[in-house]
């Protein structure tokens, strides 16, 4: 896992290597804004373009004022460095970096509150005015800059952090905040890139490495962390000789309608590829011939109208309910009578969360350790409205908490928050997976690895991994425009005996 730090632990991080490295202050500066620039020639190789440099007087501006040397040192020509002079203090690296740029050929602009600001029109913008050292949203000449900036045509590269934009805590929807075609950051993304509030200002990401204590970074022990695939390979377990379907599981996913009986087919076949030893969907009656073409491996429970079917539910190693069930009285009768008669974890989803959300007295029932999904809409409507995704995070947290359950926050980079406030952000998926009835097919994993037994926290972590690793095989190396769900449930096996290769 990648330790993902909040911008004061960054700040502990860096002080840390510094005093234990040891490295001088400046010389951590001189590294990080080489692995900047190591980037940054390899992808923008043409020597002749403009590139403005506009610097802050903090330590973001002696990285910009340090990378803008070792650009003209790279042989670069048509550099030019702009300064923001808005406050008197400035930092001792940047005064060393500027010092050191001075003595070369390269233009330098000084600007002072109210001055005029330097026309760009064409070329590369690197944004190093504030990073993470932000401790209030832009205002004033910061402000008057970055809209400037925001206006122009040019390509815009930030240093770190875009200006404005706050590495953790709450994002203000009306906050001015530069536009960045790419953020090249340090050591690790920040917290807040991973949430979308970040789309409209990060266009591209790259991290670079510069060194700072990993050690020191994984004993701070941050509750957030980033889930790669070293992870998912120490985590899969190998199917054994001599083992069999009884092995790995019997799932009972309950979901449905006539007109959602998709949801139903995408799920419980999402299960059965994951590798439950058997999986039984229970559906509609007129969903069974359906369900018989579409998937024969998995086993059925009919569903006649407002009938509660007669269900042996100990016998289920796993349950999970919600996609395409629809609210009625006949899906909450079943729903409730599911949280009555299991004691196991089971996995909640889609109506069921709609359920969960309008008759909050059935929480008391939802067994420990049970798995919600929601994407943000049902995440909305279980815990009420929000307004940005940090206190989403926070919500979750204590939700978790409160009842005992795991909470798989679905997006980008869907967060498993879990009843001890861990947020695992899983690093695989793409857009191309925006796609109805993914979420089904998520649903149908999930429940796979329970039956499996694995743990709870396991299922979600591994879950969303393999569910988006897929759909990144078949859409990256292929340049899919869109991956359908179905497609998706085929490769899962594939993807899960390569990561366990
Ligand atoms: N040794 C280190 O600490 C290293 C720091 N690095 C760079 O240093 C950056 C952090 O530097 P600093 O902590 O000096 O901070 P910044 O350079 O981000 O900001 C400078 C100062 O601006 C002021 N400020 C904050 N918000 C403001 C606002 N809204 N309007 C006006 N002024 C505001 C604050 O007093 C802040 O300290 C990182 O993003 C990274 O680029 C890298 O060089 C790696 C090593
Ligand atoms: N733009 C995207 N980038 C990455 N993953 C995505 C994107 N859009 C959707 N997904 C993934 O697809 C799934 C969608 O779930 P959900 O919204 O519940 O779908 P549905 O209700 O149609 O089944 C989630 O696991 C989510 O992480
Ligand atoms: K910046």
């Amino acid at each position: 896992m990648l330790p993902l730090l909040l911008a004061s632990q960054i700040r502990e991080a860096d002080a840390h290597t510094v005093a234990h490295e040891p490295i001088a202050s400046i010389d951590l500066m001189e590294r990080a804004s080489k692995a900047f620039v190591g980037w940054f020639v390899n992808h923008f190789p043409d020597k002749n373009k403009n590139i403005a440099i506009y610097c802050g007087t903090g330590n973001n501006g002696g990285d910009g004022v340090a990378i803008a040397r070792m650009l003209y040192d790279h042989g670069y020509e048509a550099l030019s460095v702009k300064i923001a002079r808005f406050s008197s203090r400035s930092t001792d690296e940047f005064d060393k970096n500027l010092a050191r740029l001075k003595r070369l050929d390269v233009p330098l602009t000084e600007m002072e509150n109210g001055d005029d600001l330097p026309e760009e029109s064409n070329g590369i913008v690197i944004d190093a005015l504030l990073g993470t050292g932000l401790n209030k949203p832009l205002e004033g000449e910061y402000e008057k800059l970055v809209k400037y900036l925001n206006s122009v045509k040019c390509t815009m590269v930030a240093v770190d952090i875009p200006t404005g934009f706050f590495a953790d805590g709450e994002i203000d929807p009306d906050a001015t905040i530069l536009k960045a075609d790419l953020v090249i950051t340090f050591q690790q993304p920040k917290i807040n890139f991973l949430l979308p509030e970040s789309g409209p200002y990060i266009g591209c990401l790259e991290v670079v490495h510069i060194g700072l204590d990993e050690k020191f970074i994984r004993s701070l022990n941050s509750p957030y962390q980033l889930v790669e695939e070293k992870d998912i390979r120490a985590k899969l377990k190998h199917r054994k000789r001599f083992t069999n379907k009884g092995t790995y599981g019997h799932a009972l996913i309950i979901a449905g309608q006539p007109e959602t009986m998709g949801a139903a087919l995408l799920s419980s076949s999402a299960c059965a590829y994951a590798g439950a030893g058997l999986t039984t969907a229970c559906i509609p009656e007129n969903g069974l011939i359906a369900l018989n073409n579409h998937q024969p491996e998995v086993m059925a429970i009919v569903r006649k109208e407002k009938e509660l079917p007669d269900v042996d539910w100990p016998k289920f190693s796993t349950i999970a309910i919600g996609p395409g069930l629809g609210k009625d009285a006949a899906s909450l009768k079943l729903f409730t009578r599911v949280l009555a008669s299991f004691d196991r974890p089971v996995v909640i989803d889609a109506d069921a969360i709609n359920m969960l959300a309008s008759n909050p007295d059935l929480w008391k029932h939802v067994p420990k350790g049970s798995i919600l999904t929601p994407h943000v809409k049902e995440f909305d409507r279980l815990f009420g409205e929000h307004k940005s995704w940090w206190q989403r995070l926070q919500t979750g947290k204590q939700q978790a908490k409160n009842y005992d359950v795991y909470i798989v926050l679905k997006n980008d980079y869907t967060i498993t928050i879990t009843p001890v406030e861990k947020f695992y952000f899983n690093s695989t998926s793409n857009a191309a997976m925006a796609s109805g009835g993914m979420g089904d097919v998520l649903t149908g994993i999930i429940a796979a690895l329970l039956a499996q037994k694995y743990s709870s926290e396991d299922a979600c972590i591994i879950g969303n991994y393999i569910h988006g690793k897929a759909g990144d095989e078949l859409a990256l190396p292929n340049r899919m425009y869109a991956v359908l769900p179905g497609r998706l449930i085929t490769q899962l096996p594939v993807t899960m005996v390569k990561l366990m290769a």
